[in-house]
């Protein structure tokens, strides 16, 4: 059985001290890294020149996740910096595995996201194409918001899809995931939990960390804690 993955979110984090940040989460899976261009999503955050700082920093493998607009012409550059996922929003391109196959000639894993309100099936045939599927638990753009649980029919369908053998893919949520939400995602079959307020927000962040890998491996069917 496969490990319940913890990915903080670096947005609740202390932009003045993300390498401290970064070292406060250090048992983490991968650390979740939000590119927000304030035209795709209405905010602004840090975008290449950070990650490459980022990542000279800190051991922990980068999921960026770019909120941006032509991810066709900012992904890829992720992935020649290092970046050990890219992920991009289906939303924000007609050619996502165009995009993809980009990000994986460029040394990089590919994410597809889907904002909550995207349904799933148009993009069932082309999962193939991607290592993670990033399922918006809430609107993209900021930290803090409250989890939507109507989104976990994305991921109970994509699991159906990995259990079978159909596809190879590790199922990631993002916003709102807390003590009090990671559990429902788990048991819904996601592999990868980001996690911004509920581990920047808590007084020991690597202690939070352990907490949700405890109480997601604990609720899932398909996940369970490494000896
Ligand atoms: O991508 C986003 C927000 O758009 C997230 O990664 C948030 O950073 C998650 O924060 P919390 O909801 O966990 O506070």
């Amino acid at each position: 059985m496969a490990h319940p993955m913890i990915a903080p979110s670096i947005l609740s984090a202390d932009f003045a001290r993300l390498a401290d940040e970064a070292a406060a989460v250090a048992g983490s899976d991968w650390l979740h890294v939000d590119v927000m261009d304030a035209h795709f999503v209405p905010n602004l955050t840090l975008g290449l020149p950070v990650v490459e700082s980022l990542l000279k920093a800190t051991d922990i493998p980068l999921d960026c996740h770019l909120m941006i607009e032509n991810p066709g012409r900012w992904a890829p550059p992720y992935a020649e910096a290092g970046a050990h996922n890219v992920t991009f929003h289906a939303e924000a391109t007609d050619d996502p595995v165009a995009v993809a196959r980009d990000i994986r000639a460029a040394g990089a894993k590919a994410g597809l996201s889907v904002k909550p309100g995207t349904p799933i099936e148009p993009y069932l045939e082309i999962l193939k194409e991607f290592d993670t599927l990033l399922v918006m638990s809430v609107e993209p753009g900021f930290g803090g918001q409250s989890f939507m649980p109507d989104v976990l029919g994305k991921a109970r369908a994509v699991r159906k899809l990995v259990d079978s053998g159909e596809l190879t893919l590790i199922v990631e949520i993002d916003g709102g995931i807390n003590a009090d939400t990671v559990e429902a995602a788990a048991e819904a079959g996601v592999d990868c939990f980001v996690a911004g307020s509920a581990v920047y927000g808590a007084a020991d962040p690597g202690e939070a960390v352990r907490k949700l890998r405890a109480q997601a491996a604990s609720a899932s069917p398909h996940l369970t804690l490494a000896v």
